[in-house]
């Protein structure tokens, strides 16, 4: 077994070189996941109930800002488990589960992440050779974030529109292998690398992967679902959304995760407010501990609730997850939309709070909270990571307004779901006829509030059909956006404004409907507005906000940038801009202390051996 000494002394991470920590992620991973793969042998944990054990890991210190293997577990299995027909399960689940395989899970690109519906990378059957031919037709094609695809999986799932006999059936999974067994190299016809340094998660070795005209068998087609015959004919799945069943998936276990995190950081800034000392209650007196002070209490106490309060809700996603799932097998697909709704929603409240509690632990311990060694500026860094990844939250919160008001819509015609079963007495007047201080009172409050809110939803989706005229002068402009801030903070602080002020719930209404309309008359002249602060690119030092809008190709060629991708040479061009693109690539590639070596050493040294099951 290998040492932790063994690799840098022991030497905080912060103070390593990216290669550096790419190769202790490595070597902690494979020396953590040796664990799991000895729990297999031992019995102590299966396929079906792997996740709190490699949960437990990858939010344990010694994976503490994640895995190049992590992928592997929370969606290349998953995504077997749930799209892969029994034959191909039986081919890639044991090698998956023994680790001989490391795969990802390759569905964002370049220029798609949340509207998969529109991702480009195709994948097109060739009856003659009963193959799929996968292709990236753009650079805004090519995959771009799966997680330890830069240097270290050897598969991944992909996620691409399906062609055959020369029709389009929509996106599709597939398993790909990417790098050969043996030597690590990209196979011909991969173009595949590390995307480059991250706000956070810096150890899961994100990458890129384009396709130029790659062949797979047709059997590489994840078949539990849908179906392309030999001859081409596509066979459709009993509900077009069954092909995304692994994201619900990781949506329910990130609300364990951020139980997980939200517990650290809390427990951190309590402990730490309990030994911080400052400034004296009475003068004279000795100094108080800062956990004293209201103002402390307010900040870290709701926290506490909120971690016990995630912890419940995710065991009961969980099981009512289990549920649906045990109906799908049985062909009842009456609660799919119940549940993707659910994990949506949850998935989008608890990584947001999240975030908003670890910052705000860290902000209640002071100039330490900023410390590295303080753990929290980490933490913060990984649970921001989860507002995004898995489907951003308003897009997600937008597919449960969109149940919600589905539901209301229906109310009087369909029996109502468990979770949604309050609307039909929220809705009777006489629910809430007075307000008590009880948990119930507030409960049955919130209940209102939500339906009040998709009854008026439901309006204004009436309302905005009607009338949408805007006319940009400089003078209306700037109206507008004095309008937009007044009303905007008029509903942040409403409590406030209904606390102290005779606004009738009419004037909230219409406020509402104000405050969206600004939005909408402020749309045509947003960039005009950024671009009026004159900030020069030089100034900006971004790849996403530049002026010239070459988002991709900048992305891309700050991604070349990476010492991890000058091993191996990329065979192909990534559209770079001036065209220069080989010159530039070797330019990189001398610049890395490694270029010698066609594959990272790293795996050689570790991964190999891990996979061959020899560590
Ligand atoms: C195991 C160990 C665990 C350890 C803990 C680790 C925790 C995790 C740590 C790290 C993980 C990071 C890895 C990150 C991976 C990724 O990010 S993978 C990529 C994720 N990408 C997304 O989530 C994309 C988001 N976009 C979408 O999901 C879709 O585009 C959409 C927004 C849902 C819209 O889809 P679409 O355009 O097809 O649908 P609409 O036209 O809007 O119609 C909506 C109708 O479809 C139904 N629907 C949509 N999605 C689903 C679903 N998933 N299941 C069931 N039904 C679905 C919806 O109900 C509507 O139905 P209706 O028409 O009846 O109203
Ligand atoms: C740390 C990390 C790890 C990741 N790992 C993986 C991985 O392993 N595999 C993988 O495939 N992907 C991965 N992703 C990608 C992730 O799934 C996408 O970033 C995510 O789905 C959001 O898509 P996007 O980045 O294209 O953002 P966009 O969808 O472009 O969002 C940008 C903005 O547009 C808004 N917007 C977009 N659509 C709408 C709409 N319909 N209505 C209103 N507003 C809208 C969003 O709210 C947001 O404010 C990862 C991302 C991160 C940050």
């Amino acid at each position: 077994m290998l040492s932790k000494r063994e690799v840098f002394d022991g030497v905080p991470e912060e103070y390593l070189s990216h290669k550096e920590r790419y190769e202790n992620a490595i070597r902690n991973s494979v020396v953590a996941f040796s664990l799991v793969r000895k729990m297999q042998e031992e019995g102590k944990t299966s396929i079906n109930n792997y996740r709190d054990v490699v949960g437990g890991l990858l939010g344990s210190s010694v994976l503490r800002d994640g895995s190049p293997l992590g992928l592997h577990y929370i969606m290349f299995m998953p995504a077997i488990l749930n799209q892969a027909n029994e034959e191909q399960q039986e081919k890639w689940l044991p090698r998956a589960w023994n680790c001989s395989i490391i795969g990802s899970y390759a569905q964002t690109e370049l220029g798609h992440g949340t509207f998969i519906r529109g991702l480009e990378t195709t994948a097109t059957y060739d009856a003659a050779t009963k193959q799929f031919v996968l292709h990236s037709p753009t650079l805004t094609a090519y995959k771009w974030w799966p997680g330890g695809l830069g240097q270290t999986a050897n598969y991944c799932i992909v996620v691409a529109q399906l062609y055959t006999k020369g029709q389009c059936h929509g996106i599709h999974s597939f398993i790909i292998q990417v790098r050969d067994e043996e030597t690590h190299m990209p196979l011909p016809g991969i173009k595949i690398g590390e995307i480059g340094a991250k706000l956070g998660l810096n150890a899961v070795n994100n990458g890129f992967l384009g396709f130029d005209n790659y062949r797979i068998p047709r059997t590489n087609m994840l078949m539990k679902h849908a179906q392309v015959l030999e001859d081409g004919t596509y066979v459709k799945s009993r509900h077009s959304k069954l092909n995304y069943g692994a994201m619900v998936f990781v949506r329910v276990v990130i609300v364990f995760d951020m139980v997980n995190y939200l517990s650290k950081a809390v427990t951190i800034a309590t402990r730490f407010s309990a030994v911080r000392r400052q400034c004296q209650l009475k003068a004279g007196e000795t100094e108080c501990q800062i956990l004293d002070y209201v103002t402390q209490q307010h900040k870290l106490f709701v926290s506490i609730a909120a971690a016990h309060a995630f912890r419940i809700t995710a065991n009961k996603l969980w099981l009512t997850f289990n549920e649906v799932n045990e109906q799908l097998v049985e062909g009842n697909l009456q609660r799919l939309p119940e549940l993707h709704a659910l994990a949506c929603c949850l998935k989008a409240v608890t990584t947001a709070d999240t975030a908003a509690c670890v910052e705000r632990c860290r902000l209640a311990c002071g100039g330490h909270g900023y410390m590295m060694s303080s753990s929290l500026p980490l933490t913060y860094g990984l649970v921001t990571a989860a507002c995004t990844y898995e489907g951003e939250n308003t897009v997600l919160l937008l597919q449960t307004a969109r149940f919600l008001v589905k539901t209301y819509q229906q109310l009087d015609s369909k029996a109502l779901t468990p979770t949604v079963a309050y609307l039909k007495t929220a809705a009777a007047e006489r629910f809430c006829v007075g307000w008590s201080n009880t948990t119930e009172g507030i409960i049955r409050g919130f209940q209102v509030v939500a339906m009040r809110v998709i009854i008026m939803s439901t309006f204004n989706e009436e309302v905005q059909e009607m009338s949408r005229t805007v006319s940009p002068q400089l003078k209306e402009v700037l109206h507008q956006l004095v309008d937009l801030y007044c009303t905007y903070w008029a509903l942040e602080k409403l409590s406030d404004l209904l606390l102290y002020t005779p606004i009738s719930q009419k004037e909230v209404e219409s406020l509402r409907l104000r405050y969206e309309e600004t939005l909408t008359n402020l749309r045509p002249n947003a960039v005009g507005l950024v671009d009026a602060f004159d900030l020069r690119d030089e100034m900006l030092q971004s790849t996403l906000g530049s002026y010239d809008g070459r988002v991709y190709e900048r992305l891309m060629e700050e991604a070349m940038k990476s010492p991890l991708n000058a091993e191996p040479m990329l065979q192909s061009t990534l559209g770079s801009y001036d065209g220069r693109v080989y010159e530039r690539l070797m330019e990189e590639a001398m610049k890395s202390p490694l270029n010698a070596e066609p594959v990272n050493y790293t795996f050689h040294k570790y991964l190999k051996p891990f996979m061959q099951g020899k560590l």
